[in-house]
């Protein structure tokens, strides 16, 4: 899809600039990433687009303007407001998520320091906490090793997190990727995969860890994910794997 877009269209590519830019703030606000580490982006509601940041600029710089406009091949839609630069050195990736997850309105990447250890050492991260069991239904699971700049991220994370509750994978020896509904529903589940790296990690370095039963998990994850907040909440949109396909790979 190239421009001039339909007046709906536009309105969509807009918004969608704005919150991304945005939600970069996020990522430093939570201490999820150094300089220019990381990145956002988020599908245009309606079309075959997404928006990503440019590669390597400064968080302080990033602004709704210079947002790079992308069809799903991962290409900067030429003549759009910032794409005179370079997008995001992951932008292969989303674009591989955006099309084979068409589910997906967001996705994140972030080198948040305890996802990253558990990453660096290929290890999953346990459901031994509540809050892991309302929001990722079970274990973070590791995707593989891949290398930067192609398709082979985004493989990694589609086949890691098809069929799964997670919706955050840690890819091997890099760090953690998310997906959500929404850009917003994304950034959430990155931040809430640090904060679960970080207190596994400490509950584990300070003695045993207690399993939660499967039965247990599989309530909090349902009571979490339809009846927590408010039943306009965006995650609500996805809809979630169900439980026997879950308990089938838990198997
Ligand atoms: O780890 C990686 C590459 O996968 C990125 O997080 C970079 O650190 C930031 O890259 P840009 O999005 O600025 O190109």
């Amino acid at each position: 899809m190239s421009g001039p877009f339909s007046q709906d269209v536009q309105s969509a590519i807009d918004a969608t600039r704005v919150a991304v830019a945005q939600l970069h703030g996020e990522l430093t606000r939570n201490g999820l990433v150094v300089w220019t580490g990381g990145n956002v982006s988020g599908r245009v509601p309606g079309a075959d687009l997404f928006v990503i940041k440019p590669s390597g600029v400064s968080y302080a710089a990033l602004t709704p303007e210079n947002m790079i406009l992308c069809d799903l091949a991962g290409e900067v839609v030429p003549g759009t407001p910032g794409s005179e630069r370079a997008p995001s050195s992951d932008t292969a990736a989303h674009a591989y998520v955006y099309r084979h997850m068409p589910e997906v309105g967001g996705v994140v990447h972030t080198h948040s320091t305890y996802a990253v250890a558990w990453a660096a050492r290929g290890e999953e991260i346990p459901c031994v906490i509540t809050a892991m069991a309302d929001e990722f239904g079970g274990p973070v699971p590791v995707g593989p090793f891949a290398i930067i700049g192609d398709d082979s991220i985004g493989r990694g994370i589609v086949e890691t997190l098809t069929g799964h509750r997670s919706r955050a994978v840690l890819m091997q020896n890099h760090g953690p990727f998310t997906i959500g509904a929404t850009p917003t529903d994304a950034v959430k589940a990155a931040v809430m995969v640090e904060d679960v790296a970080r207190t596994v990690q400490i509950a584990r370095d300070g003695g045993s860890l207690l399993p939660i039963p499967q039965e247990a998990i599989d309530r909090l994850y349902d009571r979490y994910q339809n009846v927590y907040g408010q039943a306009d909440d965006a995650r609500r949109a996805t809809p979630a794997p169900d439980a026997s396909a879950q308990e089938e790979m838990y198997a």
